[in-house]
């Protein structure tokens, strides 16, 4: 928990599955990723490092509304149906896939993932491991908690983890992606 100032408390709702994909799958995922056309994302007027790709519905970060897009292409099915099982929700609800592409340095800043999406989100790591921190509450209501996120594994953050808690990840140390999935709210 090194350098997290708080009171660490694991957020209710979050689960952790290492190895969700085996090192073959990994490695033939990782070169379909490579050949994915991705877009950069702007907020508040700043270009982020890590570029995205959206699969299902696209998320337009100015406006927060979902469109259609691009129909999960093939490679994307089958990791979405174990995520969905890990999280104990039907594939089908997971209408969206949001890759990311972190390059080396790049993160992503605090946050709750956008009100637009269900209360499940489930997302599966590629390449380089990383660290993916949470927090709640200020001064000495402060809550922090984080894990590690190893390569081929996946996280879901359902409950409070998804509703409550913030999180983010610091600089990835070397060329990481994230499949994440979400449902569309009252979907
Ligand atoms: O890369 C990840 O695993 C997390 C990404 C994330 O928090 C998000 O896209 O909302
Ligand atoms: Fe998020």
């Amino acid at each position: 928990m090194g350098r997290m100032r708080g009171v660490h408390e694991r957020p209710a709702g979050l689960s952790y599955q290492p190895e969700l994909v085996d090192p073959d799958e990994e490695r033939s995922l990782l070169t379909a990723l490579a050949a994915y056309d991705f877009r950069e994302i702007r907020m508040h007027g700043q270009i982020a490092r890590r570029t995205v790709r959206h699969f299902g519905f696209d998320y337009d970060y100015g406006s927060f509304q979902l469109t259609a897009a691009e129909a999960l292409p093939v490679e994307l099915c089958e990791v979405r149906e174990r995520c969905a099982a890990l999280a104990g929700v039907p594939a089908g609800t997971l209408a969206q896939a949001l890759v990311t592409r972190y390059p080396p340095g790049s993160v992503i800043g605090w946050h709750r993932d956008a009100p637009a999406f269900g209360p499940t989100v489930v997302g599966l790591s590629l390449g380089c491991a990383c660290l993916l921190r949470f927090q709640r509450g200020t001064g000495d209501n402060r809550r922090v908690y984080e894990v590690e996120l190893a390569p081929r594994s996946a996280y879901v953050l359902a409950g409070a983890a998804r509703s409550s808690w913030q999180h983010s990840i610091p600089p990835v140390p070397e060329l990481r992606y994230s499949i994440t999935f979400r449902q569309l709210r009252g979907a």
